[in-house]
């Protein structure tokens, strides 16, 4: 009987193609089936309906679906700041009443609910709306964007909010975007798969994927290179995993998750890749 491959799941956004890649076209290739195009928000929805056993999600989703194991040691994360996940206004942030909020994000999307609430104090309305900031712009103050589309937008005139930056200067901790979940029914359909080992085939790989992505992105291979060595961190330590604690704790305080459950782990066989 043909054994049957696991599917799994990211976005195609440059930050998540270090991740990929080793799957892609590296040594685990033939290990795995792969979407490679679906928004944050859309692998979080594969994943809890069962069509794939592993994918790159939102952080906050791993407290909203049950029944997930998280994979150690990888995540997509800043320390400072991350330069793709921000809230471009036409005001200042005293004047903003109203925010859009990209459609593709489910983490960056409550990060923003949490700073207003708990550390802005304002009262603002939000609103989805896909990741075009002109049109959001057009009907709100503010408008939150991730991924590869706020590495491109014209920041011409605009005030920019990096969450992560936010983040770290109000808490003085990194902020943790995404992480690799697998549904438990899915264990030992991904025994062959070693994401911590593709996470460092990717990291070698950076200036390639930068030299790939840069066409499609109008922006310099050195420009994307920076961006992959110095804004994202691709690690989950100790200090990664207490930002991702608060960052839940305070999505629970403001109602964004039920609560907050504690992490179950993928167990990881040592040399299993
Ligand atoms: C840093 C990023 O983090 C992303 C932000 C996410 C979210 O807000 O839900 C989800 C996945 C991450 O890829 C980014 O893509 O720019």
């Amino acid at each position: 009987m043909a054994v049957e491959l696991p599917t799994i799941a990211a976005s195609d956004y440059l930050n998540s193609a270090v991740l990929m890649e080793d799957f892609l076209t590296g040594e685990q290739r033939q290990r795995c089936r792969l979407i490679t195009d679906a928004a944050p928000a859309r692998c979080a929805e594969l994943l809890r309906q069962g069509d794939v056993a592993a994918a790159l999600i939102p952080a906050i989703e791993y407290q909203r679906i049950p029944g997930l194991l998280a994979v150690p040691g990888v995540a997509i994360g800043s320390k400072h700041m991350v330069r793709s996940v921000v809230m471009a206004a036409k005001k200042p942030l005293p004047e903003i009443r109203t925010v859009a909020l990209d459609t593709s994000s489910r983490t960056s999307v409550s990060l923003i609910r949490i700073l207003f609430a708990e550390f802005y104090r304002r009262e603002v309305a939000f609103h989805p709306a896909p990741p075009d900031v002109p049109h959001m712009l057009s009907e709100a103050d503010a408008a939150v964007i991730i991924g590869d589309p706020a590495l491109t937008f014209d920041r011409t005139g605009l005030h920019i909010f990096d969450l992560a930056g936010e983040w770290r200067r109000l808490t003085g901790l990194p902020f943790v975007f995404a992480i690799w979940a697998v549904r438990e029914s899915a264990r030992e359909a991904v025994t062959g798969l070693d994401f911590v080992a593709a996470r460092d085939a990717g990291l070698c790989a950076r200036p390639a994927l930068a030299a790939r992505y840069a066409p499609r992105l109008g922006l310099p291979v050195e420009t994307l290179v920076t961006y992959l060595e110095e804004n994202i961190h691709y690690g989950l330590e100790a200090d990664d995993l207490a930002g991702l604690t608060h960052y839940w704790t305070l999505a629970a305080r403001h109602r964004l998750i039920d609560e907050v459950r504690p992490v179950r782990w993928l167990p990881v066989t040592p040399g299993c890749g």
